[in-house]
């Protein structure tokens, strides 16, 4: 590893951080490491000591940038483990029809919901989605996100869904926030396909897949497995399949009903589940036999009216718990992950600890990049998000405006805020 440091943070007041390179669930999911009045080196990209000034001079030279954070909190860059970053269009005109109560899955069974989406990213061209994009990602940068899942589905047609694919390669290329590519092309059943369910989920398992995994095109592969969309036996063969390619598995499991999403996330495994707000106590029990993550994301909870996901409940069955921003543009149209970070809290019942610890270690569990990021730990990315924050109850006492103050990604200053 390098022993120059780049770059030399000073004076933080207090620094928290989770360590270590496993996901972390039950007690441990809360017990982070502190350290007060204490300095950051990194070098080469990657953090390579947090100590005092003295014990860390022997990386520190005249060509060290030093930057003093005024005794301010630091915590590891954030990681948002769940978003459907690349779309076109957005989906304002479906507030009116959810405020007059027309629920969410609804809106999909009449051609609207992500299937307006799909015509809208359908219609858009790779550069006009990499363009969006690129804007979305600054936004997300600004407000600490510094790695970032992003998944496909809608395009759901093998063309169309390696268009978003590839806005997502492209997206990692030309821009500081490192992305992980999921492929969702089981997001719903495209309207051309609306009288052969059959014939679409013949064409995700024996030509989408195959050429996802062929051209690495994603890490890993998601389907909505909810009621009118995707069932759990459907979900099993897609999932499946997938798995045979080599992709990891996730699955948007009881969003809205318990049908089986869970169990079967549990049964698989898969890597991580996402929503399981109806989840029962038979799902969570078998993710927690199978070791699958829960990816909870409270700010849809919260814009769809929804109840909360038992995260005590999982929590209690020692199943690791990610907190993610969901972004996108019809149930999570917010890019921040400040505000899910305070909903974990008031309506988990999270404490700050756990919530830090579900916002970057676990979440880089939840997207495989545990290993790089997630932590401040020498050999780990230096990723840092500095606070305008004397402490780590500051930020998730104050909520509404972003509390960010500095965001260093890869051991470089990419944002600075007043
Ligand atoms: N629930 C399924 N998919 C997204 C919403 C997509 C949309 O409404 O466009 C989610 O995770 O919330
Ligand atoms: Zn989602």
């Amino acid at each position: 590893m390098n022993s120059h440091a780049d770059l030399l943070i000073k004076n933080i007041g207090l620094l928290a951080t989770p360590t270590g390179s496993v996901p972390k669930a039950g007690a441990a999911q809360g017990q982070i490491e502190t350290h007060e009045n204490v300095c950051v080196a990194m070098g080469g990209g990657v953090f390579l000591g947090v100590g005092s000034e003295e014990q860390l001079r022997s990386f520190v030279d005249a060509d060290t940038a030093v930057l003093d954070a005024g005794g301010c909190l630091a915590t590891p860059g954030l990681v948002d483990a769940h978003t459907h970053l690349v779309f076109g269009g957005w989906r304002q005109h479906e507030l009116g029809l959810k405020l007059h109560g027309v629920p969410y899955l609804d809106i999909l069974k009449s051609g609207g919901g992500i299937l307006s989406t799909v015509r809208a990213t359908r219609a858009a061209s790779l550069d006009e989605l990499v363009g969006k994009g690129v804007g979305l990602l600054h936004t997300m940068l600004e407000h600490g996100t510094t790695t970032c899942e992003a998944k496909s589905g809608y395009g759901l047609s093998t063309e169309e869904e390696k268009k978003q694919l590839l806005a997502i390669r492209k997206l990692d290329d030309i821009q500081p926030v490192d992305l992980v590519a999921t492929f969702m092309g089981a997001h719903a059943l495209p309207e051309e396909y609306s009288d052969d369910r059959e014939g679409y989920v013949r064409l995700l398992i024996e030509q989408m897949i195959p050429l996802v995994a062929k051209e690495r095109l994603a890490e890993f592969c998601d389907i909505f497995c909810e009621t009118g969309v995707f069932s759990a036996e459907e979900s099993r063969r897609i999932l499946t399949a997938a798995r045979e390619h080599g992709l990891k598995t996730k699955i948007h499991a009881d969003e809205i009903d318990a049908i089986g999403g869970a169990v079967l996330a549990g049964e698989l495994p898969t890597h991580s589940a996402e929503h399981l707000i109806a989840a029962d106590d038979e799902g969570l029990a078998a993710m927690a036999r199978g070791g699958t993550i829960a990816v909870v994301l409270p700010a849809t909870s919260f814009y769809l009216g929804k109840p909360f996901a038992r995260v005590q409940d999982m929590m209690s069955l020692g199943i690791p718990v990610a907190v993610a921003s969901d972004f996108n543009p019809g149930s999570s149209p917010n890019l921040s992950l400040q505000l899910p970070m305070n909903l974990a809290c008031y309506q988990y019942k999270m404490t700050p600890e756990q919530v830090l610890t579900a916002v970057t270690l676990n979440a880089a569990a939840a997207i495989g990049r545990a290993e790089t990021v997630g932590t401040v730990e020498p050999g780990k990315k230096a990723d840092l998000v500095l606070w305008d924050a004397p402490d780590l109850d500051f930020i998730f006492y104050r909520y509404g405006n972003n509390q960010v103050r500095t965001v260093v990604k890869n051991g470089t200053v990419m944002i600075e805020r007043g």
